[in-house]
């Protein structure tokens, strides 16, 4: 491809179109005919709609061009070896197999170069709804997995276009040329052959189903064996330290035992389907060769039905025809493979957007929260939320509580729009979520995740990311605004300071000190914070603790709280069980009722293994302070 090539536009795909989802929420065109799927294709890949007529003409001609041998044979023959035919046949024969020769390399060009703009736009249009689907899929389908499917779903397309595939064109083009002509010369010879071929081509359809759902499995079977290669790596530091390497082996090893029994089912049918299609063309020459030598003695040698040219005009047509359903056949099995990519692949990019476009802005200020008997479920699963109604007042910090698997981090998935209510609905400054454009909510909703996601670069480019384009001076003034300076000064660079990939130079509650200054510096006006639980060192942990309390004042902000010291430095706490609020109020309020809070309390500070083994904590240490 071009590298001045522009841009694939976004797929248009026609207004009648409305795929249906699989349980997953993906488009699913599995059950889809034909027309439709090329319709799809069309719409969401509009470079190959590009110049289709010339497409076409280049193709018959290529196709034609080849035939015109046996044609000017036959001439030759029949009228005998006179130069007063003999010079303008070959001429015209020269000349049609020059255009034939020019026209399948333009053609070939041109389809190369299509295709090749069409599974880049494929894959650009593709990636872009990955990261589209990360906001909202993202626990249904990890997007690791749909990246995977996407690459080698449109990797097999390419291997198979160049192997070859381009050909088909071409092939298809020639076979129908050759089959009028022989039916011109000569109906009765070409009916053997047709209904050898109508058999052939029935026979192959229905191999060819068996062959689809295999090649499906398999894809599936392959894609899945890749995630798990791709989570043993990132999981390695986990497996190695909890020990469990024999079984994540054995997990490996089943899923790439799985996904080669799936490959072997499919060569079953494939390598049956390329064996009936030799016989059958061996069949249909011989077919000719003996009807044509009966049907030229039938007429008598008074009045033949057939003349020498005809005949050997035949054989050669045949052939011609032979040949390209031979290759059709042959690349059919890997013809199907690229077409199960290119449809999975269309799949992706065909599944409706969760974005809003061009919905509400969200007013300015601090954001005010209302939920309103909001339900929530993952996928068909259970509801986890059930009827939640609560305020949040611009401005007021709360925190959320419960024990794991209660729902607080889907509570926190709901108001970012990760997940959206099953029933019920979820109000930002009086406007419902849903109808929020996409694009009103970077910068003023932001979460802060436990582990922050650093990118490899330095510290200041990854703090810059909360207001991109922004100085060195800005994000000192963030860091400052925090109290942040005096750890600065710890690192050997400042700034400059390389993270390392994902930020693993640094602690997890160093991340959080970069994220808690990326958001500082955004200025948002709901935080969405979910605490750190572990890999908090003290002195990191007091740092983080007065980061977060200068980051929270005059914000509205969201806790997810795991220690006592952040839910009662909130100014309410929420407290939640089996997916409902069942306690809410000041800290001290909570700690005077009987529920469980005060159960949580304990618990809290119970002193963990951890503690035990270290030295006592002095007073400073916050977690350990006594709130009640
Ligand atoms: N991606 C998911 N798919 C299916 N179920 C999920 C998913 N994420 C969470 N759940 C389920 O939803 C329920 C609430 O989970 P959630 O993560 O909101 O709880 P939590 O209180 O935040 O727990 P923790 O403190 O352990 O993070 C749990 O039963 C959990 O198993």
């Amino acid at each position: 491809m071009s590298s001045g090539a522009s841009p694939e536009p976004p797929p248009a795909l026609s207004a009648e179109y409305v795929p249906a989802l699989d349980r997953y929420g993906l488009a699913d065109l599995s059950g889809v005919g034909p027309a439709r799927l090329v319709a799809v294709a069309l719409g969401a890949s509009p470079r190959l709609r590009e110049g289709l007529a010339l497409t076409g003409l280049l193709a018959l001609l290529a196709g034609a061009g080849r035939i015109v041998a046996p044609l000017t044979v036959q001439h030759v023959l029949d009228a005998g070896p006179r130069p007063g035919s003999v010079t303008p046949a070959v001429l015209v024969g020269s000349g049609a197999l020059l255009v034939a020769g020019v026209s399948s390399v333009l053609l070939n060009r041109r389809l190369q170069f299509q295709v090749e703009r069409a599974l880049a736009g494929l894959r650009r249009a593709g990636l872009r709804r990955v990261h589209d689907m990360a906001a909202t899929t993202a626990d249904r389908v990890p997007s690791a997995d749909l990246v995977t499917r996407l690459t080698s779903d449109l990797d097999q397309v390419t291997t198979f276009l160049q192997g070859g595939g381009i050909q088909f064109v071409t092939n298809a083009a020639q076979l129908v040329i050759a089959m009028v002509i022989m039916l011109i010369y000569s109906w009765v010879l070409s009916l053997p052959v047709l209904l050898l071929a109508v058999a052939l081509v029935v026979t192959m359809v229905s191999v060819q189903r068996v062959i689809a759902r295999r090649f499906d499995q398999a894809r599936r079977d392959l894609s899945r064996m890749q995630s798990a290669v791709a989570e043993s790596v990132t999981g390695a530091p986990v497996i190695r330290s909890t020990g469990t390497g024999r079984r994540t082996r054995a997990k490996l090893d089943e899923a790439v035992d799985r996904a080669r029994d799936s490959l072997v089912r499919t060569l079953w049918p494939l390598h049956g389907n390329t064996a009936f299609g030799e016989l059958a063309i061996s069949t249909m020459t011989i077919a000719v060769i003996l009807g044509g030598v009966w049907w030229a003695r039938v007429g008598g040698p008074a009045q033949p039905r057939l003349t020498a040219g005809d005949l050997v005009a035949m054989v050669f047509l045949v052939t011609f025809f032979v040949r390209p359903l031979q290759f059709l056949v042959q690349s059919l099995g890997e013809a199907q493979n690229a077409l199960t990519g290119w449809r999975r692949a269309l799949e992706l990019v065909t599944t409706p957007s969760a974005e809003v476009r061009h919905g509400a802005p969200l007013p300015a200020g601090p954001v005010g929260v209302a939920l309103d008997r909001v339900s929530a479920r993952y996928g068909d699963g259970p509801l986890v939320l059930r009827e939640l109604t609560v305020r949040i007042a611009p401005g007021e910090h709360v925190a959320v509580v419960g024990r794991t698997g209660s729902g607080k981090s889907t509570f926190a998935k709901l108001l970012t729009r990760r997940v959206e209510p099953a029933a019920g609905t979820v109000v930002l400054s009086g406007v419902p979520l849903g109808r929020i454009d996409d694009g009103a909510l970077p910068g003023r909703v932001v979460v802060v995740p436990q582990d922050p996601f650093l990118f490899d670069g330095t510290l200041g480019a990854n703090i810059a990311l909360g207001s991109p384009g922004a100085a060195d001076a800005t994000s000192l003034a963030a860091l400052a605004e925090l109290g942040l300076t005096d750890w600065l000064a710890t690192l050997p660079d400042g700034l400059a300071t390389p993270v390392g990939p994902r930020g693993d130079r640094l602690s997890v509650g160093e991340r959080q000190l970069v994220a808690l200054a990326r958001t500082a510096l955004a200025d948002p006006d709901l935080v969405v914070l979910d605490e750190a639980t572990s890999g908090v060192d003290p002195a990191t942990d007091v740092a983080v603790q007065a980061a977060l309390a200068a980051l929270t004042r005059g914000r509205t902000t969201v806790s997810i709280a795991h220690r006592m010291i952040t839910a009662a430095s909130a100014d309410r706490v929420l407290v939640f069980a089996d997916g409902r609020i069942v306690q809410s109020g000041p800290h001290r309020e909570l700690l005077a009722q009987e529920g469980p809070y005060l159960g949580l309390v304990a618990a809290w500070n119970r002193p963990t293994a951890d503690e035990i083994a270290r030295p006592a904590a002095g007073p400073d240490d916050p977690d350990r302070r006594n709130v009640r």
